[in-house]
């Protein structure tokens, strides 16, 4: 078979060690085999099945959700799976549900921003199931403004409550995940009211829905927001509205770690900044750079191996066509997103390390790297998202017609990945953050700072931040240089983690070769596409220009052999893939021709409607033609 035999033959090439580089992508031994063992436990199992996801009615695509996320909750009890091993279940069954706010956004934020015994009281229950949260910060009028939100909690001395209260159309909740349908419980953001006093927004644990019979409570108005992009994609979750009418919760239900209300309703700070009502925000972004990195990769693995399978033009003295991934312009479109993808792991597993060493030092109240952890988790989460859905559109492209079939998988993986570049921050909004935080540092420098990183990366980042701030405009008036300043900072971040990756033990024959030649792809192409940065603030000049974009032509050549190995270290199986053109066996066109039968239009030859609308036409024109 062409395909298998040519996939095959390319694996044949490889010149560095599949299963270490296997390890180095997944992390540790320990992780590869976690990862191994529970990818094909959900391939196995015939209610993880994905294909019938585009053509579900909304009601269906949702109850089937809903089976699939009691079948895995079930699994993980029966198996006793560790957290690790569920939320590697999570991973490859591969559908958003409200599972993921439960567990990725409220657990954690009743872990960050409540007192020890208000987690006491609440862990026990959500880690069990037995309430099922979401987080509810935006609004219909504010999202990236999160200081500008309107709902309400005011508190009552009377009672020893907080009133809840959606004063206006625009503070009605809107799109939190798990919010519609499932969730009985949020963690609220609205704005403290003691005396008519506002004292910003804060987290309060509200019940949405009754445990018994699972309707809104007295003065809860709930619902979903309606059909998102795509038919399947993010469908399977229920993004919801939620509004209050003057709803009552005890005084204890506002998340109190970084402020606390007495009885006697006086408003007393503690030690920690206030900042760290933020803080779930922070958490989810560094998650988020992992997924970029799981997304893009699975985007590449499709289009790597279709590449190599693909023949196109150029017929050789055998007879046979011209395997599409040796054009040059087919490399140098696909090996930086290749590169794009190793890149975003190492930094992902760097950002994982900074979190939980900003959380560490939280405990010795140790708050200096906080601004750090949330500039580089606000900006690296903008990068590598924006980077990630255009490559996966790219990777499309790159599979030619057959690309925008739903069976190649990625339409469906472009339009679930696609609001990552907005939900957990507006990646421009974000980009903007690490401007002020770049200003500050700059300010900062005259204090004998050094700033570290690869010197032509850092010179970027130097030249175009000296010019932007030798203007002395106003910051807005400088707002979009200086995203592209932001832009640079984060890219010699990426470029940097990938070079101290180099530095550590990388065992196996070529791997650390294979990865070098990565890095520099990875360098050369961020130089080559900002080339006008480069040049303009004088880091580099037109021929060392020249000679970088030969070096990267170079790097093409280099990697060519091990292109396939390279996406195979991803491990992937064809179920998390769910791709004809990303196959292990590259048997691509008999199951093109298969899958195209299974579409619910060919159940009948003479489709439904064409008596009724179309056949009067044609009678009609015969009649014509008589007269
Ligand atoms: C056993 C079973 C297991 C089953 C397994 C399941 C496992 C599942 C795991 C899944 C894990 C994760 C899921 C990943 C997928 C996620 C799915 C989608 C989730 C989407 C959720 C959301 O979208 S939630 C809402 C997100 N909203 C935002 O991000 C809002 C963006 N806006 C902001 O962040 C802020 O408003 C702002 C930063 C833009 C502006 O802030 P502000 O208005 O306060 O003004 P300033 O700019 O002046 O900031 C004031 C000072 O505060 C500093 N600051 C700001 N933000 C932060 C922060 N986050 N942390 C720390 N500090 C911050 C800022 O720097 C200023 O400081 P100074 O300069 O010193 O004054
Ligand atoms: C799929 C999905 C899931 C979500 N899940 C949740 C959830 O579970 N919980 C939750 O609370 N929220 C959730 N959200 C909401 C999400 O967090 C917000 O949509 C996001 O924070 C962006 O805010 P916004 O929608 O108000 O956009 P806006 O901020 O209104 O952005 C609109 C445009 O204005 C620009 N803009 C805004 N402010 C500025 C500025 N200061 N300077 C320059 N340009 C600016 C933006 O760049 C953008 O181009 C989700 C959203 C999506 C799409």
């Amino acid at each position: 078979m062409a395909g298998f035999d040519d996939l095959a033959s390319e694996r044949s090439k490889a010149q560095f060690d599949v299963e270490e580089m296997k390890v180095i992508w997944a992390g540790s031994r320990h992780t590869l085999e976690v990862s191994d063992r529970i990818s094909r436990l959900v391939a196995n199992d015939p209610v993880f099945r994905k294909d019938t996801r585009t053509m579900l009615s909304r009601k269906d695509l949702f109850k089937n959700t809903l089976r699939k996320a009691a079948h895995a909750w079930k699994r993980i009890i029966e198996l006793r799976l560790s957290e690790e091993e569920a939320a590697e279940l999570r991973f490859y069954v591969d559908e958003p549900a409200f599972m993921d706010l439960h567990w990725g956004m409220f657990i954690p934020t009743i872990k960050g921003q409540g007192t020890e015994e208000q987690q006491q009281k609440w862990l026990p229950l959500a880690y069990k199931m037995k309430i099922i949260g979401c987080y509810a910060q935006t609004e219909l009028g504010h999202g990236s403004n999160v200081q500008g939100l309107e709902t309400t909690a005011t508190f009552d001395p009377q009672t020893d409550e907080f009133i809840i209260h959606s004063p206006t159309l625009t503070s009605s909740k809107w799109w939190p995940g798990g919010l519609g349908k499932v969730s009985t419980h949020a963690v609220v953001y609205g704005r403290l009211i003691i005396d008519s006093k506002d004292y910003g927004v804060n987290g309060f644990i509200v019940q949405l829905r009754s445990l018994d019979d699972h309707l809104p409570l007295p003065g809860i108005t709930i619902g979903d927001i309606g059909m998102k992009f795509g038919s399947g994609a993010y469908n399977t979750m229920d993004n919801g509205v939620l509004r209050f009418d003057h709803v009552r919760i005890p005084r204890d239900q506002m998340l109190m770690r970084v402020s606390q209300v007495t009885r006697e309703g006086k408003l007393v700070q503690s030690n920690v900044p206030w900042q760290l009502v933020y803080g779930t925000m922070v958490y989810v972004r560094q998650k988020i750079v992992s997924d970029a990195s799981c997304a893009l990769s699975r985007a590449v693995c499709i289009a790597t191996r279709y590449s190599a399978v693909r023949r196109q033009f150029g017929l050789q003295s055998n007879g046979i066509e011209t395997q599409v991934i040796d054009y040059k312009t087919q490399q140098s479109r696909l090996f930086p997103l290749l590169a794009s993808a190793y890149a975003f792991r190492f930094v992902g597993e760097w950002l994982k390390w900074l979190y939980m060493d900003v959380n560490q030092r939280l405990q010795a109240s140790d708050f200096s790297t906080l601004p750090e952890a949330h500039a580089c988790t606000a900006g690296l989460k903008s990068l590598t998202t924006s980077a990630t859905a255009d490559g996966i559109e790219e990777c499309r492209k790159l599979c030619g017609g057959h690309g925008y079939l739903c069976s190649s998988g990625l339409p469906e993986l472009f339009a679930v990945y696609i609001p990552a570049c907005t939900y957990e921050g507006d990646n421009i909004v974000l980009l903007l953050q690490v401007a002020r935080f770049l200003i500050k540092t700059v300010s900062q420098l005259g204090s004998g700072k050094e700033p570290v990183g690869t010197t032509v990366y850092m010179g970027r980042v130097e030249q175009l931040m000296q010019c932007h701030c030798a203007v002395q405009k106003g910051f807005l008036e400088l707002s979009a240089d200086l995203v592209q300043a932001a832009v640079a900072h984060c890219q010699l971040i990426v470029v940097s983690k990938f070079i101290e990756k180099l530095q550590q033990d990388i065992p196996g024959k070529g791997v650390k070769g294979q990865l070098e030649a990565l890095c520099n792809i990875y360098a050369l192409f961020i130089l080559h596409k900002h080339l006008g940065d480069f040049l303009s603030t004088g880091c580099i000049t037109p021929k060392q220009a020249s000679l970088a974009n030969a070096q990267l032509r170079s790097l093409y050549s280099q990697v060519r052999p091990n292109a396939i190995a390279l996406v195979d270290a991803f491990n992937y199986t064809d179920h998390y893939l769910s791709s004809v053109l990303g196959r292990y066996d590259g048997n691509v066109y008999p199951k093109l021709y298969e899958e195209a039968w299974k579409d619910p239009l060919n159940d009948s030859v003479v489709p439904d409607g064409y008596q009724e609308y179309i056949q009067p036409i044609l009678k009609q024109q015969l009649r014509n033609a008589r007269l």
